[in-house]
């Protein structure tokens, strides 16, 4: 580990009166798999938004490899090195799968539409668009429309359209969530290979998930930090365990 690759002290969010995210310190380290875990309500999905530029803060900063990002809108924040998937999957059902991945890759390139028109670079896209679906077990199925994809099948296609930006840090919204268990042992291989010279931030519901993938684990309830540190010890804090037990989430 190399120090901080992404660091937020007092990061707050209100809304309309409402402090959704209250004061929040978080520290993920380079190199390292961090989940932000929590029941339902606790603000994960808001600290995630402010992470990646799609909120701004109420008050607080954000820093990205040492360097200030607080307020920086989302594109600018990808172009740092900051790439997320979405929980609600946003493919272009007519699409290819393939298509969608060269277009992201074309897409973090600063010459953007222009590469359209060169052949050889087109092809160079093509490459590694197929290389990337490789890496999440999609190499059968470049040539399909995404919208035939089955469900666990499109969460590997976000998955390798947020890697195709060659992301230093790669948030992963609930990547199992709608999963069945196949599909979650998949991903959750899937991720491991993935992590590889990148940082991790994982938002996630499934606590066996966050056991097998986590170096440490931030416990968000009513939007501040409740507990931090290595799953097996978080797991094991008492004021984790009555937050768990006490919402709907227990269940997990
Ligand atoms: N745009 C908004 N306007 C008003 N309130 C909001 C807004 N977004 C989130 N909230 C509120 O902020 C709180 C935290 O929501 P958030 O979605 O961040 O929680 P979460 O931990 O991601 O929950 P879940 O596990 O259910 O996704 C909730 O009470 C929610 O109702």
């Amino acid at each position: 580990m190399e120090g901080s690759a992404l660091v937020a002290t007092g990061l707050t969010r209100d809304f309309r009166g409402f402090r959704a995210v209250d004061g929040v310190n978080l520290d993920v380290a380079a190199g390292s798999v961090h989940a932000l875990v929590g029941p339902n309500g606790a603000g994960k999905t808001t600290l995630f938004n402010l992470l990646t530029g799609f909120l701004t803060p109420t008050a607080g900063r954000i820093l990205l490899d040492g360097a200030d990002i607080t307020g920086l809108p989302p594109e600018r924040v990808a172009r740092r090195g900051v790439a997320r998937s979405f929980q609600i999957t946003s493919l272009f059902p007519q699409q290819t799968v393939r298509a969608h991945v060269e277009l992201a890759l074309q897409g973090g390139t600063s010459l953007g539409w222009r590469f359209w028109r060169s052949d050889r670079l087109l092809h160079r896209f093509r490459d590694r668009a197929d290389a990337l679906l490789a890496d999440v077990g999609l190499a059968d199925a470049g040539d399909q429309l995404a919208g035939s994809l089955a469900y666990g099948r499109k969460r590997a296609l976000e998955l390798a359209i947020a890697l195709a930006l060659d992301p230093k840090v790669l948030l992963l919204d609930e990547p199992t969530a709608g999963m069945g268990l196949e599909d979650v042992d998949r991903t959750v291989e899937l991720i491991a290979g993935v992590r590889a010279g990148r940082t991790v931030v994982l938002v996630e519901h499934n606590m066996s998930v966050v056991g097998r993938l986590a170096d440490r684990v931030t416990v968000l309830q009513a939007g501040r930090v409740l507990a931090e540190g290595p799953y097996d010890e978080v797991r094991a804090d008492d004021r984790v365990v009555e937050a768990y037990l006490g919402s709907a989430d227990a269940a997990h």
